[in-house]
């Protein structure tokens, strides 16, 4: 038994080995770079390790913003690109692709509500993307994101380059504050609490999985129900606060950092980075589900088999598969709409 614990031990030490990650460094381009978002993200990447080019994309002027976090004494260069016609530049030979371009909500509004504004946002990276650098990873902050990845998927996919474990929509804010909510009430150090939250990013498709939380949740039903509403609406009580300067930032930049950086150490070749996003899945008979992914050099490794759940869970999920399926249809139909319109965009591929 000793000696089974000792070699389990010795091949643990020796996945984790420094010497076994790639050196590698990436080229990491931010589209949305100049916004609420873009630019505390673009700070807390350029304090991180392992990025070789942080490259800024934003419709408005970027040299500025590109010349100030260029002298973080950090390694790496920092390059800068503005407007539409140097999407594809910003992107070229990117290992990762991350977008916060788009409008935020108003109060009143809901997500869905943004996928006129926004779902051009989906597209035209999409179609950079798929030209410029088509083995990228490309991850969506912008909302809805339940429909602007399935958009972003049909766009990559017309373009015959498609791999569903490359294309992400970052639900991480929601894993975020569902740790401090939860941290705060247990009186633990959020950094010590783990809780999956699968489905989607918009009310109900958020699931917070309390029956998983580790450690242990101590609350009794209505605790959970109450904190599982909080963490829906989380994002609503940020732009009730924010009174019309939009919709949370600072938080979604800690976020987006985390999960660039998990991004990145799989891409290096390090081993049990596991992270919740929104991705085509096969876990439930929604077409795009968010759930905990093992990530790696490809991006998605392995799906996490989803955790027996309680039956108020198994209730929750069985209500918000019907409209995560009906996001994903409206963003699919959006992006073929799109296509069709602008027949530039690779026109003899269109079915
Ligand atoms: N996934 C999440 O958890 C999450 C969290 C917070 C916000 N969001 C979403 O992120 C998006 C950005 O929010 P924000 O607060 O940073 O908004 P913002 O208005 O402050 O910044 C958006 C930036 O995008 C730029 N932009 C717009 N269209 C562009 C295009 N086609 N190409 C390049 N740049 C473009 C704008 O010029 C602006 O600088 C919103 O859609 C918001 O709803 C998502
Ligand atoms: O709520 C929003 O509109 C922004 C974001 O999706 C959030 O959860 O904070």
């Amino acid at each position: 038994m000793l000696l089974l614990d000792g070699l389990k031990l010795l091949s643990n030490i020796a996945l984790a080995a420094p010497w076994r990650l790639s050196r590698r460094t990436f080229k990491v381009a931010i589209v949305g770079a100049g916004g609420g978002i873009g630019q505390p993200l673009s700070l807390l990447l350029r304090s991180g390790p392992g990025i070789k080019e942080l490259a800024l994309h934003d419709l408005v002027e970027m040299k500025g913003i590109a010349t100030d976090l260029s002298h973080v004494s950090k390694s790496g260069m920092v390059t800068s690109f503005s407007g539409e016609n140097m999407l594809e530049p910003a992107v070229s030979c990117a290992d990762l692709v991350v977008v916060a371009a788009g409008m935020p909500r108003l109060p009143g509004m809901q997500r869905d509500q943004l996928m006129a504004a926004n779902g051009q946002v989906a597209v035209k990276v999409a179609t950079a993307v798929s030209v410029a650098c088509p083995e990228a990873l490309l991850a969506f902050i912008t909302n809805p994101v339940n429909m602007i990845v399935p958009a972003a998927a049909e766009v990559l996919k017309v373009n015959g380059i498609y791999d569903p474990c490359r294309l992400f929509g970052i639900t991480t804010l929601d894993v975020v504050r569902s740790e401090k909510f939860i941290g705060d009430f247990m009186k633990i150090s959020p950094d010590n609490v783990k809780i999956p939250v699968i489905g989607g990013h918009a009310g109900i498709t958020i699931l917070p999985l309390f029956s998983q939380c580790q450690p242990e949740f101590h609350g009794d039903k209505a605790v959970i129900k109450e904190m599982t509403h909080r963490i829906q609406e989380a994002g609503t009580e940020v732009v009730k606060a924010k009174a019309g300067k939009g919709s949370a930032t600072l938080s979604m930049a800690f976020a987006g950092a985390r999960f660039v950086d998990s991004l990145l150490r799989g891409l290096k070749g390090e081993k049990g980075i596991v992270e919740c996003a929104y991705v085509a899945s096969e876990l439930t008979d929604a077409p795009f589900f968010a759930s905990p992914l093992e990530l790696g050099k490809d991006g998605i490794e392995r799906f996490l088999p989803l955790p027996t759940m309680s039956s108020t869970e198994e209730e929750a999920v069985a209500k918000l598969i019907p409209v995560v399926q009906e996001n994903a249809k409206e963003g699919i139909d959006f992006a073929r709409k799109c296509l069709e319109e602008s027949m530039e965009v690779f026109p003899s591929s269109l079915p």
